[in-house]
């Protein structure tokens, strides 16, 4: 029974195929074959197995910048009783545009031509460099950003589109999948829902040609729904993000979320950017990066700790809880002024609990250990937060169990926040 049955997060292999031309400059370790999906269960079932086959191989490619795809299955036997036998081909069909490639030459034949006619849909809204993986850029780091006209330096960009942006749908109905494979309870979106808008992550290569030729890379995407937002405004809601696995860990997700950031704060008609029901991994990321951009805000630094920036940019600290002696205390106390809170996060446009949580961070991070009025202050912010928050299971509790229960989560939440802390350093 066993050997007829196949894990179908296995058997599925993803490929991103580049034209020969464009894997010349790739750098020695730098593949993009041949990963494979977290999640097939919205495909395959919830036991995720593919049945009848011996040696299953489900073979989808796709062009790296167009996503044209290619679709091969592969096995050395199939099970005799052919009733059983589940329908790969078919299965899969229900999830993929069915004017993908059948034969490889074919695919690979147009693969060719993709890399050379492929641009990116829409309006480039964001760019960022990272030292090229094949470059002798020693020293320089895969992370590090260089000019861009740096011979080791590969473009990132990031491109805005909607449903109107001209063939936009149609690339969308082919990387819609990356949601369903990478996204645990990821579902595909409707297009008749007008509204929705999207934000498509490439890399940018240039070729040894001359002229030099530029070719285009999909690495990641995410798709955004606009709220309308009393009285005349727009919440941004980011609802699905992912970023493949051949270039996760490489800060690309946060940069991805960077820009949408960025873009939610140069538009006057938006009010806030907000998320839906975030992923683990994708929570930390936005904690990090929210609070990395609180730091290094110093006009909000400055004012929330009573410290004053040195000129050069960096924001040279005070002695805190001593304000008496050395001046006016920040307005973030604590307790921190809620009206200069909020203030702020109009300004910064950050949703509202995610911006109370990032200030407790804030404070925990300046927290003087020997001062106990201090530390009491931020406990009892901390707590009526939590306690707004929870209050619906709180508020069931007889009084004892519900000032265990705030202070037992009150250390798990400051642990969480040394946690993040930890991690920007
Ligand atoms: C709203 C929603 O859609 S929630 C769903 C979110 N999406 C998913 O879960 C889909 C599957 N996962 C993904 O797409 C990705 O893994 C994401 C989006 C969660 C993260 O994207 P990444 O590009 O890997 O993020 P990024 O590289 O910025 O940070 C991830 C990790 O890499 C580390 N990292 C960042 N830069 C580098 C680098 N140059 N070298 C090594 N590690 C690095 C970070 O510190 C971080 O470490 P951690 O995982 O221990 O916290």
């Amino acid at each position: 029974m066993a050997q007829w049955t196949a894990d179908s997060n296995e058997a599925l292999t993803l490929s991103l195929v580049r034209a020969p031309k464009d894997k010349e400059v790739l750098g020695e370790n730098e593949t993009y074959e041949e990963f494979h999906p977290t999640f097939t269960y919205p495909i395959f079932g919830e036991d995720e197995k593919i049945y009848g086959y011996n040696d299953l191989v489900v073979d989808l490619r796709f062009a790296s910048g167009s996503l044209t795809q290619f679709l091969d299955i592969r096995h050395s036997a199939t099970l005799a009783s052919s009733s059983t036998i589940d329908d790969v081909r078919g299965t899969l069909e229900k999830f993929i545009p069915t004017n993908y490639y059948k034969t490889e030459e074919a695919f690979l034949g147009r693969v060719e031509e993709d890399a050379d006619a492929f641009r990116p849909l829409g309006q480039k809204i964001y760019s960022y460099t990272r030292a090229a993986p094949s470059s002798a850029a020693k020293g320089k780091g895969v992370a590090t950003a260089l000019a861009e006209d740096d011979k080791d330096a590969v473009v990132f960009e990031v491109w805005h589109a909607t449903w109107k942006t001209p063939e936009f749908k149609e690339y969308h109905r082919r990387m819609q999948l990356f949601i369903l494979l990478y996204i645990e309870a990821g579902s595909y979106i409707s297009e008749d829902e007008e509204v929705w808008e999207f934000v498509v992550l490439f890399q940018k290569r240039k070729r040894r040609t001359t002229p030099m030729t530029e070719t285009y890379h999909f690495v990641g995407y995410s798709s955004i729904y606009p709220f309308y937002c009393f009285p005349d405004k727009i919440r941004l809601r980011l609802s699905q993000f992912v970023i493949l696995p051949p270039y996760q860990h490489q800060g690309h997700g946060s940069a991805l979320y960077t820009s949408i950031y960025q873009y939610a704060l140069s538009q006057p008609t938006i009010s806030e950017l907000t998320v839906e029901d975030p992923a683990e991994a994708f929570e930390d990321l936005r904690d990090r990066n929210d609070l990395k951009m609180l730091l290094e805000h110093t006009t909000f630094m400055a004012e929330g700790f009573g410290e004053s920036s040195n000129g050069g940019g960096r924001v040279e600290r005070r002695k805190m809880g001593r304000a008496g002696k050395t001046g006016t205390k920040g307005r973030l106390g604590p307790p921190a002024d809620k009206a200069w809170l909020e203030n702020w996060r109009r300004q910064l446009k950050i949703a509202g609990r995610q911006f109370h949580r990032l200030v407790e961070m804030l404070i925990q991070m300046h927290l003087d250990p020997t001062d106990l009025r201090a530390a009491r202050a931020y406990r009892l912010q901390v707590k009526e937060r939590l306690y707004r928050f929870n209050y619906e299971v709180l508020v069931q509790l007889d009084e004892k169990e519900r000032l265990e229960k705030l202070e037992e989560t009150f250390q798990s939440v400051r642990e969480d926040y040394q946690r993040i802390i930890n991690m920007i350093h």
